[in-house]
C-alpha cells in the first residue's frame, strides 16, 4: 500500500478485515517489522480515539513515533502556489511538508474541511499537498471529505458482529448543535457500498450526500422505516452538502431513542465517537446492550495496525527486493 487516503487504496477490503482480526488476537505478531523508522502524526483538529490508537498500532510494530498539533502549535501554513506571503502564514507546505518527510517514513495527517466553500474542501487541498511534498507515504488522519481508518474499523466491527450473512446496515443522520463535516459519513458509505451488506442511508431532505459518496446505497427521508429490520443502527450528524456547510434541521424527532431502536431486529447501535448525548442518541440507547461504540473504538487499533503493515511492507521490499 503506498498511500491510505480512502477505500481504493485497498486492493482487497475483506482480506484487510480478516488481518485486522487476527492482529486482535496476536497484537505482537510482527513487533518488530517498523524496527528503526519513525511515523509522524499531525493534527490540525482535536482528536482523541484517532491520535491514541494509532500510536497504540504503531507502537505494536516497534515504530517510533513523533506527534504534533500542527495546527496549534506549528507555522501557520500557506498552501497556495504563487503566494506572496506577507499576511499571517509564516511558513510554505512547499517546505513544511518535505521537511516533516526528512524525519518520518510515514506521516499521519488530520486536516477538517472548512464547511465554507465546497469546491476546495472536496479537492482534498491539503491532503494532496502533503502527498504531493511530504515524499513518503500519508495515512489520512480523517480529511476534509473522508475517514478511512474509522470506516475500516467501522466495518471490522460489523463483520465481528454479524449474526447474518448479509446484515442490514442503515446510516441514519441525527440531530447535533454544530455544523460538522461529511468526512464520517461520506467514508462510511463509500466502505458500506464496496462490503457484502445491505445499505440504507436516512436523513431529512436537504442532507443528501455527495453522489459519487452516496453511490447505489438504498435512500429514504422515512427514518422508522429505514430501522425496520435493520441489524446495524450507524448514527451521525452532518451538515449539508448542497447548502454547503449549513444546518437545515435540528429536529430532535431524528434523535437514536429506544422505541426506534425496538423497531430493528435487535439492532446494535453505532458511532465514531465523540458523541453528543441526549442529543444525538438517548442515554438509554447508549448505555444499553446494544450499543457496541466501545468496541467499535477499541477497533480502531487493529484498522491502523493492518493499514500500517500494508505501508511498512511496501516500504521494506522496495528497500531489500533481494528479500522477496
Ligand atoms: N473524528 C470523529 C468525528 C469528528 C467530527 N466531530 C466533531 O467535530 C464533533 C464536535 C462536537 O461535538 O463539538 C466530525 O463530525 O467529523
Ligand atoms: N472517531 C474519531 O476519529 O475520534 P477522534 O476524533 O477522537 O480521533
Amino acid at each position: 500500500m503506498q498511500h491510505f487516503l480512502s477505500v481504493k487504496d485497498a486492493i482487497d477490503v475483506q482480506a484487510l478485515v480478516k488481518e485486522a482480526l487476527l492482529y486482535k488476537k496476536t497484537p505482537y505478531a510482527d513487533k518488530h517489522i517498523g524496527k528503526n523508522r519513525t511515523m509522524g502524526l499531525l493534527f490540525f483538529n482535536s482528536s482523541l480515539r484517532t491520535r491514541l490508537s494509532t500510536q497504540r498500532a504503531a507502537q505494536n510494530l516497534g515504530l517510533e513515533l513523533i506527534v504534533m498539533n500542527v495546527g496549534q502549535d506549528g507555522w501557520g501554513l500557506e498552501f497556495e502556489d504563487g503566494a506572496i506571503m506577507d499576511g499571517n502564514k509564516a511558513e510554505h507546505i512547499r517546505e513544511a511538508a518535505p521537511v516533516v518527510g526528512q524525519y518520518c517514513d510515514i506521516v499521519g495527517i488530520r486536516s477538517f474541511p472548512g464547511l465554507l466553500d465546497r469546491e476546495e474542501d472536496y479537492s482534498e487541498n491539503v491532503l494532496n499537498q502533503f502527498v504531493k511534498h511530504t515524499g513518503r507515504p500519508i495515512v489520512s488522519l480523517e480529511s476534509a471529505t473522508r475517514h478511512p481508518l474509522q470506516s475500516l474499523t467501522d466495518l471490522i466491527t460489523i463483520e465481528e458482529l454479524k449474526t447474518k450473512p448479509r446484515p442490514k446496515v442503515v446510516l441514519s443522520w441525527a440531530p447535533h448543535v454544530k455544523a460538522l463535516p461529511q468526512a464520517v459519513p461520506n467514508s462510511f458509505a463509500e466502505w458500506m457500498n464496496a462490503a457484502d451488506v445491505d445499505f440504507v442511508i436516512t436523513h431529512p431532505e436537504g442532507y443528501e450526500l455527495a453522489p459519487e459518496f452516496a453511490g447505489n446505497a438504498k435512500v429514504t427521508h422515512n427514518q422508522e422505516e429505514a430501522f425496520k429490520d435493520a441489524d446495524f443502527i450507524y448514527a451521525k450528524n452532518w451538515s449539508s452538502y448542497n447548502e454547503y456547510g449549513k444546518i437545515l434541521s435540528q429536529d430532535p424527532s431524528w434523535k437514536i431513542t429506544t422505541e426506534k431502536m425496538a423497531l430493528t431486529d435487535n439492532a446494535k447501535f453505532m458511532h465514531c465517537l465523540p458523541v453528543r448525548r441526549n442529543v444525538v442518541v438517548d442515554d438509554a440507547v447508549l448505555d444499553s446492550p446494544n450499543s457496541v461504540v466501545i468496541q467499535q473504538a477499541g477497533n480502531r487499533v487493529w484498522a491502523a495496525q493492518v493499514v500500517l503493515k500494508q505501508i511498512l511492507l511496501k516500504i521494506i521490499r522496495e528497500e531489500s527486493p533481494y528479500l522477496f
